[in-house]
C-alpha cells in the first residue's frame, strides 16, 4: 500500500496487461472485476464473503447513495468505508448514468442534470462539481467524472454534442477534485459508435493528465462486435501507463475479449443481478436453475469449485429455492457467480504473467462451448 495512487504494469502478453493499482486502502490486482455495491451493499452477500472471493475493490453508485442515506449523512457517520465495514478501495460512479436511466430526468444542460428522485420524487440538481463533492463526502477512493452517456442508436450530432459536453465536464471535475494524493479521479471516454469521436474524446482526456481513464457509452445495448470495435478504436489513444476501466462490462466472454484488447478494470451487475434471477455462471457455461430439467438433479453446480455454493448444494435444491422465490436461492447463486467471476480474473492474471493468455482464453471459451457439466 502507498500514500499515493500508483499504477504499475507487471507483465504484458500481446495487448493483455497484468498490473497493480496501489492506494492507501489497498492494492488492486489487474485485470480486476469490481462487484457492484449499489446502495452500500453487494446485494445478497456479506462483504467479508466478497473479500474472501478475491475482490480488491467494490463499486458504489453515487445516484443511489445521494438519495439515501445521503452524502452529508454518510460523511457524518465516518464515510462509506466505515458505514458499510469495507476498509478496502471503493470506486464510485458519478451518478450521471443512473440519473439518465433511473430517475425522472427533468433537465440536462451545460450546468448539469436536474432530476426527480425515483425514491420520493424530490427534485435534485447535480453539476460536475456536486458529483465530485458527493463522491468526496462518501470518501470514495476512485471518483468518476460526470459525463453524459448517450443510448445507442443515436445520431452523430447527438453523440458529438454529448461527447463534447462530457469533455467540458471532465475539466470542471478535475478542478473540483483538486489534488488528493491517495485518491484518483478518472475521465470517461465517450463518442458512441463513431470512431473519430472516440479518438477525439480519448485524446482530449489524455491532455488532462488524469490518474486513470474509463471507456463509457458501451454496454448500453449495442452488439458485442460494436463494443469490441470501439475498444479497438479507443485504447490506442489512451495513455499506456494509466489504468483503463471499461464501464458496465460484462459477461465472462466480454471480459476475456476486452482484456485481450488492453482493458484493466471491469464492473457489472451481471453476476449479482442474474444470480438473484436464477442464472449460474460456471466454467462450463451458464445454467438457468429456473429450468425444470434441474428439478431432480442432485449434482452440484461444480464439484471442483472452491465455493461452497457451487460445490455443496444440489441443482435440485437451487431450482426449488429459485422457483419458490426464497432469498437463499439468490444468495447462493450470487455467491457462486461472484466466485466464478473472481476465479476467472485470477486465471486471467496468472495466464498473462505466464505468457499464455491466448491459450487460456481459447481453453476457457472451449469449456463454455462444451456446455453443462
Ligand atoms: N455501461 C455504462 C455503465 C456506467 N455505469 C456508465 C457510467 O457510469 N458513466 N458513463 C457511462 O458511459 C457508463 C456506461
Amino acid at each position: 500500500m502507498t500514500e499515493t495512487f500508483q499504477f504499475k504494469l507487471l507483465a504484458t502478453d500481446g495487448k493483455a496487461r497484468r498490473g497493480e493499482v496501489s492506494m492507501p486502502r489497498g492494492t488492486i490486482r489487474t485485470p480486476a472485476f469490481m462487484p457492484v455495491g449499489t446502495v452500500g451493499t453487494v446485494k445478497a452477500m456479506y462483504l467479508d464473503q466478497v473479500r474472501e472471493l478475491g475482490a480488491d475493490i467494490i463499486l458504489g453508485n453515487t445516484y443511489h447513495l445521494m438519495l439515501r442515506p445521503g452524502p452529508e449523512r454518510v460523511a457524518r457517520l465516518g464515510g462509506l468505508h466505515e458505514l458499510i465495514r469495507w476498509p478496502y478501495p471503493i470506486l464510485t460512479d458519478s451518478g450521471g448514468f443512473q440519473v439518465m436511466s433511473l430517475s425522472g430526468l427533468r433537465k440536462l444542460d451545460e450546468q448539469g442534470v436536474t432530476f426527480k428522485s425515483h425514491v420520493d420524487g424530490a427534485l435534485h440538481h447535480m453539476s460536475p462539481e456536486r458529483s465530485i463533492e458527493i463522491q468526496g463526502l462518501l470518501d470514495s477512493d476512485i471518483q468518476m467524472q460526470l459525463d453524459e452517456c448517450v443510448a445507442l442508436p443515436a445520431s452523430p450530432k447527438e453523440i458529438e454534442r454529448a461527447m463534447e459536453m462530457s469533455l467540458r465536464w471532465a475539466e470542471r471535475c478535475k478542478v473540483a477534485f483538486g489534488d488528493q494524493p491517495g485518491k484518483a479521479m478518472f475521465g470517461i471516454v465517450q463518442g458512441g459508435d463513431i470512431p473519430h469521436l472516440r479518438v477525439r474524446s480519448a485524446q482530449a482526456l489524455a491532455e488532462l493528465n488524469l490518474k486513470g481513464y474509463a471507456i463509457g457509452g458501451l454496454a448500453v445495448g449495442e452488439p458485442q462486435e460494436v463494443m469490441l470495435d470501439m475498444i479497438d478504436t479507443t485504447v490506442p489513444h489512451m495513455p499506456f501507463e494509466k489504468p483503463r476501466y471499461l464501464m458496465g462490462v460484462g459477461t465472462p466472454d466480454d471480459m476475456l475479449k476486452s482484456v485481450a484488447r488492453g482493458i484493466d478494470m471491469f464492473d457489472c451487475v451481471m453476476p449479482t443481478r442474474s444470480g438473484r434471477h436464477g442464472l449460474a455462471f460456471t466454467r462450463r457455461g451458464r445454467i438457468n436453475l429456473r429450468n425444470a430439467r434441474h428439478a431432480e438433479d442432485m449434482r452440484p453446480l461444480d464439484e471442483e469449485s472452491s465455493c461452497p455454493a457451487a460445490r455443496d448444494y444440489s441443482r435440485a435444491y437451487l431450482h426449488h429455492l429459485i422457483r419458490a422465490n426464497e432469498s437463499l436461492g439468490g444468495m447462493l447463486l450470487t455467491w457462486n457467480n461472484l466466485s466464478y467471476y473472481q476465479d476467472l480474473m485470477a486465471g486471467i492474471r496468472k495466464a498473462i504473467e505466464e505468457g499464455r493468455f491466448a491459450d487460456f482464453m481459447a481453453e476457457t471459451q472451449e469449456n463454455w462451448a462444451r456446455g453443462d457439466l
